[in-house]
């Protein structure tokens, strides 16, 4: 029996190993990580993640072809695959800080794997690392490699969460790249075997090992690039009275350009975008390319632009102070079905609030009160670290209230701002909500969930990314 062990049970890790352990029952996958509650919890009724439909394929296979264990060595050395999925996050110190990939947490694997190996294995590069990690990878592991043969392969993870069991069920493409030997070409077709127990043959592509460590941070930098695109153009829209979410169709009706990722926003976020354009950056510069670094360093400059001016817009339209009085956030995690905080917009959209003193009130349907006090607690980038290492949070935010239900959050406030587009923020009875807020009722809409001239009707002075302006808006400065 093929024995696969999976270094990392995060949100990459622990449902790709489900998948593979699903579609293939006769290989044994288990799933290891040094951080015992995470563990606890996959073995657990409540999964450690929420991600639509992963309770049920875990369900399945947990105690049959799937484990989770603390016991890293010990599955380390018995197995003939390795993924390693775990945390590469941005460099806060030193060389490359505020851009590098921080591989500490890699290497501390690879030389574990040296360490307890006692057979040939194939290293597979699961996490998103920098072009020519291999490399270094491989220098680690051969180092005293007591005759072993290790064959490194990167096989980047491109599955969005939220959608992360459908986009692995039936992925655009699997990527495998490896060493243009004639065991790199043996342990490149070992991996393909087990993605063709149910990804077609035509959708597995296989490469250098390069490539597939440049595809990954090209596809995530090109995925990026649209959304600041499309903000870009909702700041232009705002200013000239056009509606993105009209021009974003009329552009995506283009075939050569298409129809998604092109919906306006507060900004993106989560764990990747921000971390890998970052990366592509550090890297382009230590290659001696300032122009292409600049080029995708400008992604993140629009992201950053667009958080900040739907801060001014809230503040300048509400008489250009929110000083004391209750906003209402409705979503904090960065994107809907996901409970996942990383790098959401909310956090500096709630900053920004909390600079000009607001007090908020917060109900996300995934995210609990100590993530989000901890979220805006926590520095820059340090989120990225396995959780037992990050810093322990000081003292709570007073000024932030978080309730679970959208109607207390929204009872007495002045204003409400959308954060994240749960499909439940678009049937809220928000005529109850209007009747309950203090008047004149403002609602800010940073993901075009709610119809605003519906809630115009109502009697709400609304404002929606990149749509026409409300009359009262129309006057304000676009960034105070
Ligand atoms: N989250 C995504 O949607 C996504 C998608 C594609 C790729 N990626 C990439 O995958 C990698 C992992 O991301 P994630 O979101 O799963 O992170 P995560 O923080 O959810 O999980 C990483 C896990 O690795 C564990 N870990 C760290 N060092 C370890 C070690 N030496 N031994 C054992 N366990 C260790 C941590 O405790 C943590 O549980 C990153 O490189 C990320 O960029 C993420
Ligand atoms: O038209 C859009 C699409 C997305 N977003 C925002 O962009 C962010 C990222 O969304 P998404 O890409 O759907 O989620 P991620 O889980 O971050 O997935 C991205 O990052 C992963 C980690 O590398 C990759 O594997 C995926 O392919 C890539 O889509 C979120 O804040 C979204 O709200 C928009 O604002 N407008």
């Amino acid at each position: 029996m093929v024995k696969i062990c999976c270094i990392g049970a995060g949100y990459v890790g622990g449902p790709t190993m489900a998948v593979i352990a699903l579609k293939c029952p006769a290989i044994e996958v288990v799933v290891v990580d040094i951080s015992k509650p995470r563990i606890d919890a996959w073995n657990s009724e409540q999964l450690p993640i929420y991600e639509p439909g992963l309770d049920e394929v875990v369900k399945e296979c947990r105690g049959r072809n799937l484990f989770f264990s603390t016991d890293v060595e010990k599955h380390v050395a018995e197995a003939d695959i390795i993924f390693v999925s775990v945390n590469t996050p941005t460099k806060t110190r030193g060389l490359g800080a505020g851009k590098a990939a921080d591989l500490t947490y890699w290497e501390s694997a690879a030389r574990m794997i040296a360490d307890v190996s006692k057979s040939d294995k194939i290293v597979v590069e699961k996490s998103t690392v920098p072009v020519k990690t291999a490399e270094a990878i491989e220098k680690i592991l051969t180092h005293n490699s007591k005759g072993i043969n290790y064959q490194i392969l990167s096989n980047p993870e491109f599955l969005a969460e939220g959608t992360a069991i459908d986009d692995l069920f039936k992925p655009d493409r699997v990527l495998i790249g490896g060493r243009e030997t004639a065991e790199g070409r043996k342990a490149v077709q070992a991996l393909k075997s087990v993605y063709a127990h149910w990804v077609p043959e035509d959708r597995i592509i296989t490469t250098n090992l390069w490539s597939a460590e440049l595809s990954k941070l090209a596809a995530n930098a090109f995925l990026a690039q649209r959304i600041s695109s499309v903000n870009a153009i909702s700041a232009l829209c705002e200013a000239t009275g056009a509606n993105v979410t009209e021009v974003a169709y009329a552009v995506g009706k283009d075939s050569r350009i298409g129809p998604k990722f092109l919906n306006a926003s507060v900004g993106f976020g989560g764990s990747c975008f921000q971390k890998d354009i970052l990366n592509l950056v550090y890297i382009c510069e230590c290659n001696g390319l300032p122009e292409v670094a600049n080029y995708w360093k400008q992604v993140i400059k629009i992201n950053d632009y667009q958080k900040s001016r739907f801060v001014n817009r809230v503040v300048s339209s509400m008489f250009n102070t929110v000083s004391g009085k209750k906003i209402a956030v409705l979503g904090f995690a960065f994107k809907k079905d996901t409970g996942d905080t990383r790098e959401t917009p909310a956090i500096d959209v709630c900053h920004g609030l909390l600079g000009d003193k607001a007090q908020i009130s917060i109900y996300d349907p995934q995210v609990t009160e100590d993530q989000i006090q901890r979220d805006l607690a926590m520095g820059k980038f340090d989120w990225d670290h396995p959780m037992h290492l990050q810093p322990t949070s000081p003292t709570a935010f007073k000024q932030v209230s978080v309730v679970w239900d959208a109607y207390e959050a929204t009872k007495n406030a002045h204003g409400l701002c959308i954060l994240t587009e749960w499909d439940e923020f678009k049937t809220l009875d928000y005529q109850k909500i209007y009747d309950n807020m203090q008047k004149p009722a403002f609602v800010f809409d940073g993901r075009n969930v709610v119809d605003p001239e519906k809630l115009r009707e109502i009697g709400f002075i609304v404002y929606s990314i990149g749509k026409p302006l409300d009359a009262w808006l129309k006057d304000m400065p676009a960034v105070a």
